[in-house]
């Protein structure tokens, strides 16, 4: 995916297949691609070169006119909740299913399963400021998943929550995950991703790194060279499985004086 002819491609000649119904990190430093992933998913962006199947379909062959429905099909939660302020909570789940054209019954009826299904019954009178970050985003997450994507992206969806908030969020995803959904998920949240052990696949300057099945946050490990210096290197494959070092073990240096 090129951007502009003058610098380094979003993604670079990358090949990755998705399995229905897997659960998938997207992992990488700032302006690795992940978002470029994510926008080619929904044909928010089409692929210079190469081309990009969702649902099994091509989706630069997928009519202008057609990438709505496409789009129905896949579930979108952000960092930063994207709720609508005025209305309550059962409100913004059901304006997702009133602009598909479902109808009044059957909005009343899958709304209430919908916010059972993330944990938010009794709140559904609420508005938005009237909630939690990690209630609004179980909003977020609710109205994601009210007609029943096949897909769910996630993009940061813990950025701006704490970690005892992040994992309710996680077992919300994980459940939804677990009833068929395909969820693919890119995160700087490196307690999340070690913790879940599900598929990572690490970018880097738009190429893939590593794409592991039940991977950790970070391709890189602590090492203490003969000289006693300490560094950071990538580790091999398999490296990683064999244990999460410690978080102190991933500060090689603990000062700036202290770096070689
Ligand atoms: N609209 C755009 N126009 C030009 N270049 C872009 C555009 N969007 C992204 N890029 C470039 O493409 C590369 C990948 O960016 P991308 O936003 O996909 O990274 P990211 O991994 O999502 O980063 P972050 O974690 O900060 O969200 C970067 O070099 C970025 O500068």
């Amino acid at each position: 995916m090129v951007y502009d002819q003058k610098s380094r491609p979003g993604l670079d000649n990358i090949s990755i297949e998705i399995d229905r119904g897997d659960f998938a990190f997207l992992v990488g430093a700032s302006g690795s691609g992940k978002s470029t992933f994510l926008s080619l998913v929904l044909r928010e962006l089409v692929a210079t070169s190469g081309s990009v199947h969702v649902a099994g379909q091509n989706v630069a062959r997928i009519p202008s006119w057609r990438v709505p429905k496409l789009r129905r099909g896949i579930g979108v939660v952000f960092q930063d909740f994207r709720l609508l302020p005025q209305k309550n909570v059962f409100d913004n789940v059901a304006f997702a299913m009133q602009v598909i054209g479902e109808n009044r019954n059957s909005i009343r009826e899958h709304v209430p399963e919908v916010l059972k299904m993330v944990g938010l019954e009794g709140k559904e009178k609420r508005k938005p400021n009237e909630l939690s970050g990690g209630e609004q985003q179980r909003v977020a997450i609710a109205r994601a998943i009210a007609n029943k994507p096949a897909i769910l992206l996630a993009d940061e969806p813990t950025g701006n929550l704490d970690p005892a908030t992040s994992v309710g969020i996680m077992n919300v995803l994980d459940r939804i995950n677990q009833n068929g959904t395909t969820v693919l998920m890119a995160t700087h949240d490196d307690g999340i991703v070690n913790s879940m052990r599900r598929r990572v696949i690490e970018l880097s300057a738009g190429k893939i790194l590593r794409d592991e099945t039940a991977g950790e946050y970070t391709s890189m490990i602590p090492v203490v060279n003969q000289d006693g210096t300490r560094e950071l290197r990538v580790a091999g494959p398999g490296e990683l499985s064999k244990g999460v070092p410690s978080k102190q073990a991933f500060a090689p240096f603990d000062t700036e004086d202290d770096m070689p």
